[in-house]
């Protein structure tokens, strides 16, 4: 049974992310962890070396390294060219594991409807921005974060109109429709079901609401978590670290 988030529950240990890293599987979220947030989703910027970096951690933890993003495999590989580490996107319902293997989910015609709704919609909404992610769509209002109830609106719209298969998700000024049934913890949980992970424990590290799925799966199996960042929202994880760029330098540390 995972764990749930009480304001009042403080964590059972704080930690910081441990120096050494043997016989841990890594799961990494991206957008606020591994990157800054930028003012959109093409803004960001992966800082040189990164990739490289990111190949040698894998390396020094035999492949149980995982990214596990809201993000599509498809633009993490553009961003960070991860070909050789395995990828679990779109908040866990699309994968692609180390050996290249992809599953992605399909959509409907009632989702396709939705996914062009909300590209017109939002084009009428300056400030506002849509994101195509396949089998997930988002609706961004960082730059107008007086549109948030309009953009909140609508989506709950297009989640009544799509079904039960989608689900909202709420994250960092961005309201997505992401496919129901598959979150960032049963990602965790499904790698750690297989090797190179099976015989590690599992540290997961994150800053958004949907990595507490990840958090819960993680301290269920006895392994780390570690919350980048600190907006006051409860979380589930037991550890903490100040920023992307302490995550970015302990991964250049530990992978040494
Ligand atoms: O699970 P993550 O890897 O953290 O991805 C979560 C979402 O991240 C992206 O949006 C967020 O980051 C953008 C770039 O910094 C920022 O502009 C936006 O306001 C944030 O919400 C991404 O665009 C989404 O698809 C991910 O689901």
């Amino acid at each position: 049974m995972h764990d749930t988030i009480s304001s009042s529950q403080a964590p059972r240990a704080i930690r910081a992310l441990p120096e050494d890293i043997s016989g841990l599987a890594v799961f990494l979220d991206i957008d606020g962890t591994l990157l800054d947030i930028a003012p959109t989703p093409e803004a960001v910027i992966v800082p040189p070396g990164l990739p490289q970096a990111l190949e040698r951690l894998s390396a020094r933890l035999d492949g149980a390294l995982a990214l596990v993003t809201g993000r599509s495999v498809e633009t993490v590989d553009r961003l960070l060219e991860t070909a050789g580490i395995a990828v679990c996107g779109l908040h866990g319902a699309e994968q692609r594991d180390a050996a290249g293997r992809i599953t992605r989910p399909e959509t409907t015609e009632a989702f396709e409807r939705a996914r062009a709704l909300l590209r017109n919609r939002l084009a009428l909404l300056p400030g506002t921005l849509f994101e195509d992610k396949g089998a997930a769509i988002a609706a961004h209002y960082r730059l107008a974060p007086d549109r948030e109830g309009e953009v909140r609106a609508l989506m709950a719209e297009l989640a009544r109109e799509v079904g039960e298969s989608w689900v909202l998700q709420q994250g960092k000024q961005v309201v997505e429709l992401r496919p129901r049934g598959r979150d960032k913890g049963a990602a965790l949980t499904a790698f750690m079901a297989v090797e190179p992970f099976r015989t590690r424990r599992p540290l997961a590290i994150g800053d958004d609401v949907t990595d507490e799925a990840m958090f819960a799966a993680a301290n269920g199996l006895d392994g780390l978590s570690v919350r980048v960042g600190d907006d006051g929202r409860p979380s589930l994880a037991r550890g903490r670290a100040a920023s992307p760029a302490a995550v970015r330098a302990w991964i250049a540390r530990v992978a040494a």
